[in-house]
């Protein structure tokens, strides 16, 4: 989703002077894959980074992570879509079985679908 803002009147930001009516758009794409916020691993898929929060996966720079836009035009979906993933993750997850402990002679059908049907002995 891409975010637009028009200028409402000619204003300063650091060295640019943005004159009035100027549109505006701001990816979201940059920020949230540049390297210097999220290191050198930034296009692998690793959810994990976010486990101890927005300001440790972004080192410290939260407001360059914005995946539902900023301000007073924020999705307003944004509620809504993350009861909405969770609900789905949460149904695909009933789908698998995560036994633990886990003897490491035990084959690991963890990964099948409806794999709480098996026993682990
Ligand atoms: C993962 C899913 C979604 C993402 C990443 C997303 C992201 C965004 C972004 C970046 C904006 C622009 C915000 C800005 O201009 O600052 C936006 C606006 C908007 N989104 Fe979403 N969105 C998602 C899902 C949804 C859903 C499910 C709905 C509706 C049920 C929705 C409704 C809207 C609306 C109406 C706006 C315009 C808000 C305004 O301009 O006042 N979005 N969204």
């Amino acid at each position: 989703m891409d975010i637009y803002r028009k200028v409402e009147r000619e204003v300063r930001l650091g060295t640019l002077t943005l004159p009035a009516n100027l549109l505006l758009y701001i990816t979201t794409l940059a920020p949230h894959h540049d390297p210097k916020i999220w290191g050198e691993d930034v296009h692998l898929f690793k959810p994990e980074r976010f486990l101890e929060g927005i300001a440790k996966a972004t080192n410290n720079n939260i407001a360059t992570f914005f995946p539902f836009g900023i301000g007073p035009g924020t999705c307003v979906g944004l509620n809504f879509v993350t009861t909405e993933v969770k609900i789905a993750l949460s149904m695909i997850l009933q789908c698998y079985a995560f036994p633990f402990p886990q003897p490491m002679s035990t084959h690991n059908f963890s990964f099948l679908p409806f794999a709480h049907n098996m026993e682990f002995k």
